[in-house]
């Protein structure tokens, strides 16, 4: 049955359907600092797990048709400009399937990207695929609308970050750098599949400038965001009592000051994605 499957899905579809299932496992990993998972909403009030989920299964459209758009060998920059539509059409489905909350914006840009790279320029390693992803970021999309700036873009001109926008730029060194090192790192240590992802988000957050942090509790929020996961790490990570200890203790901060690590979410469902396409690159996507 599962043979049939794979023969009858076509690539661009088992691209997406792993962009989805890297989505899902993010969503329901727990205990996440403030974010919602399979305990409640953390710091959300317009957030719940079921409206993650729905969220993640309503753009496998849109990734796929990102697979799609990169498998006709198009130039770089006609690609890209295609793939910022496509980014505008799977936000607005977002929105339809959530009623308007903002779920996944991060993660459209992300791990479309990734999805796009992955076929368009054919890597052969999780770093290359990364970079690759930052080149196609790094181009100019002449058709995005002129409109209000957003938060990411308020709070990176206010304290002088880079947000998303210059994460993918960079090359995603969150993920290639930090979260994928950390996830296969903690599993060879033995801390469990779910540890090892929470140990992943919190490498990630140690460095991260997190926009949704900053615009919803402002830079002393974000210090306390990158401090905490340190700590937790450096106690032992997720799976020891002490890391735990400390896990608990930044959720409880990160709470209080209603911050959301939204950004680091994203790109822990990136990393899990990247790291379930290195084996199968160039070729076996
Ligand atoms: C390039 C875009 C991502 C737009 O970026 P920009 O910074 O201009 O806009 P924002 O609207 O602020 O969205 C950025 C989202 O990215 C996540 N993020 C934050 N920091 C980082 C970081 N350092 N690195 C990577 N990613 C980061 C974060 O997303 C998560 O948070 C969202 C929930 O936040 P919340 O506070 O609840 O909701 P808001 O609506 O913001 O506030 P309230 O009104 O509720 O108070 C959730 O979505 C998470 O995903 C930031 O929110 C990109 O969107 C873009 O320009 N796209 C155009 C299309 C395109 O070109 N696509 C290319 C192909 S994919
Ligand atoms: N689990 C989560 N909680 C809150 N915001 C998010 N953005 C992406 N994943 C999230």
């Amino acid at each position: 049955m599962r043979a049939l499957a794979r023969r009858t899905s076509s690539p661009a579809e088992r691209l997406a359907e792993l962009a989805v299932s890297a989505l899902v496992d993010e969503a329901e990993l727990s205990p996440k600092p403030a974010l919602v998972d399979r305990r409640g909403q953390g710091a959300h009030s317009d957030l719940t797990l079921g409206l993650m989920l729905t969220s993640a299964q309503a753009l496998q459209p849109c990734f796929q048709a990102m697979a799609e758009a990169a498998e006709r060998g198009l130039p770089a920059a006609e690609l890209r400009c295609l793939i910022g539509q496509l980014g505008r059409d799977g936000e607005a489905a977002m929105l339809q399937v959530t009623g308007g909350v903002n779920t996944h914006r991060g993660a459209i840009w992300a791990l479309g990207l990734l999805v796009t790279a992955a076929v368009h320029e054919r890597p052969t390693s999780a770093q290359a695929l990364c970079l690759a992803a930052g080149r196609l970021a790094s181009l100019p999309d002449p058709d995005a609308p002129q409109a209000a700036p957003s938060h990411g873009q308020r709070v990176a001109q206010r304290y002088g970050v880079g947000g998303a926008r210059a994460e993918a730029a960079a090359g995603f060194p969150a993920i290639h750098q930090r979260g994928l090192p950390q996830l296969r790192a903690s599993r060879q240590a033995s801390a469990g599949e779910q540890n090892a992802r929470l140990d992943a988000l919190l490498a990630i957050m140690t460095a991260l400038d997190d926009t949704c942090v900053l615009h919803r509790a402002g830079p002393a929020a974000l210090t306390t965001m990158q401090q905490g996961a340190r700590a937790v790490l450096q106690a032992g990570g997720s799976a020891s009592l002490a890391g735990r200890r400390q896990l608990l203790t930044l959720d409880r901060q990160l709470l209080a000051a209603n911050a959301s690590p939204g950004g680091a979410a994203d790109l822990l469902a990136a990393t899990l994605l990247v790291d379930r396409l290195e084996p199968r690159l160039p070729g076996d996507l």
